[in-house]
């Protein structure tokens, strides 16, 4: 339990004397811990308290009336969120909210039947060309190895930890036709040598500000991981000095030079960096809600995995929604709503929670300083990406958690699964909200809350 005095109990206090308010039933409580913890994960985005010392550090003058822009509306919203308003989507049929990231057919206009990433086609590609024998050469290429969409990605950042392998899976995508990485430093030699390999997308190179525009240009899906990762002890928000500036000059870029593409931000603090990334947007008067997502399929990819595990369920026939935020306790997974359809007893639904919250941490204690998680992201970004792409390219049954502008609660943002069509978000589900079980509803909500914050 948190000592009596610390912020966190300070802030039940601080919410409890709200009282006039009604506490009417445990979800109320589940959100009001969530809305909290949002706002303790991103103290400078929620609170406002640090705004000065951010912009300072930040060292640019121009981010100060952003930042102020995003914490006086962050603060106003923490203290009336208090009760999940459902959209209408939350009385969707329940086949709507079927997970149908694996093993999924669908229509598009290039009639491609995909199951998840790496869909069929990625893997027919990736298992030609390195089976492919000498004298089968005149023969030609499966259609797999055609590209069959031509949707230009651009990466930022891509020469990093995640960047690189990002791109290696992004390279062997059949809907990618142009892959543009960008970073300020190393980004020649990854693409050169991205470039080699026998699938069908160009790869070129761009660096420093002055080529950041000619790698934007026209470009249908951004993916953001530039900026620092973590270092054991670290929390993410401690992250915000360096990767708010960072992802403020790249979205301005974003919004002069492609403004209609779906931005996918990856650096963190992700419940931060988003909310930036829209004042932006807005600032420059193009800002799409439905189009900005904070990448948060690395939660539902450890949900899925510790699930399966846990459970002796096939892996790929596992989905665990997971909602909220990015960051500690703000991770919510709603194993309750676990498809295939699975009971926990209260302790392995404790356990697994616990867990799936502290994944990241779990990885940057075993790295030791050399980073945080890489390689499990590159494969969530690029199960993401995959998913923006084929909603692009006309499949209607696509469905993935991101955090999102929402009105599922009174925050501004919240993660939870979204419908994605080819104008970006076409429905936020609710329903994955309701009829949560006392676990979720009691010990997420309020008692993890109280007991096991530890912000990281
Ligand atoms: N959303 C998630 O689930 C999730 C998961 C893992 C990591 N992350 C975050 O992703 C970010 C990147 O992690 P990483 O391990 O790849 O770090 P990294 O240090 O290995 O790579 C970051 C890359 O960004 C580049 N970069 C820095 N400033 C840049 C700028 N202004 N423009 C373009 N590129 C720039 C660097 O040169 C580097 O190549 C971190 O903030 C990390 O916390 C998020
Ligand atoms: O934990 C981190 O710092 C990186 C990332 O957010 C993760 O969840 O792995």
């Amino acid at each position: 339990m948190a000592a009596a005095g610390t912020p966190q109990t300070s802030a039940i206090h601080c919410f409890n004397s709200f009282s006039g308010l009604h506490w009417c039933n445990a979800l109320s409580r589940f959100l009001i811990g969530l809305c909290y913890s949002l706002q303790q994960e991103s103290p400078t985005t929620f609170g406002g308290a640090k705004w000065p010392e951010m912009v300072a550090a930040v060292g640019a003058p121009p981010l100060q009336p952003l930042l102020s822009s995003v914490g006086s509306k962050m603060a106003t919203t923490s203290a009336s969120a208090l009760s999940i308003r459902s959209t209408s989507h939350a009385s969707k049929p329940t086949q709507l909210l079927q997970p149908k990231t694996f093993g999924v057919n669908f229509t598009s206009r290039n009639n491609l039947k995909s199951s998840s990433f790496l869909n069929k086609e990625s893997t027919a590609a990736l298992r030609y060309s390195l089976t492919q024998k000498p004298q089968n050469h005149h023969q030609p290429p499966p259609s797999a190895l055609k590209i069959q969409a031509s949707f230009k990605v651009a990466i930022l950042g891509a020469a990093g930890g995640i960047g690189q392998p990002l791109a290696l899976l992004v390279k062997m995508s059949p809907l990618v036709s142009d892959l543009h990485l960008y970073d300020i430093a190393n980004v020649k030699g990854v693409a050169a040598d991205l470039s080699h390999c026998n699938t069908p997308s160009r790869v070129r190179d761009f660096t420093g500000n002055t080529e950041l525009a000619a790698c934007l240009k026209d470009v249908d899906v951004v993916v953001i991981p530039a900026g620092v990762p973590r270092k054991p002890g670290m929390t993410r928000d401690d992250l915000f000095n360096i990767n708010a500036g960072i992802v403020k000059t790249l979205i301005e870029s974003v919004a002069d030079n492609c403004p209609d593409a779906f931005i996918h931000i990856i650096s963190n603090p992700v419940n931060s960096t988003v909310p930036i990334a829209a004042e932006v947007l807005k600032q420059k008067g193009v800002y799409n809600p439905k189009k900005l997502f904070g990448v948060t399929t690395l939660d539902v990819v450890r949900a899925n995995t510790f699930v399966s595990q846990k459970k002796n369920l096939k892996l790929i026939d596992v989905d665990v929604p997971v909602i909220g935020g990015h960051a500690g306790i703000t991770i919510l997974p709603l194993l309750s709503k676990t498809k295939p359809s699975v009971t926990f007893t209260e302790q392995e639904a404790a356990d697994l929670t616990v867990r799936i919250q502290n994944g990241g941490t779990e990885v940057v204690e075993a790295k030791a300083g050399a980073g945080s998680a890489t390689l499990s992201m590159a494969y969530a970004a690029a199960r993401f990406l995959e998913s923006s792409l084929r909603a692009l390219d006309g499949d209607s049954d696509v469905y993935e958690c991101a955090f999102v502008e929402s009105e599922l609660t009174e925050l501004p943002f919240f993660a939870s699964r979204v419908k994605l069509g080819k104008q970006g978000v076409e429905a936020v589900i609710g329903a994955d909200l309701e009829g949560l079980t006392e676990y979720e509803e009691k010990e997420e909500g309020y008692e993890i809350y109280m007991g096991y914050y530890h912000d990281s």
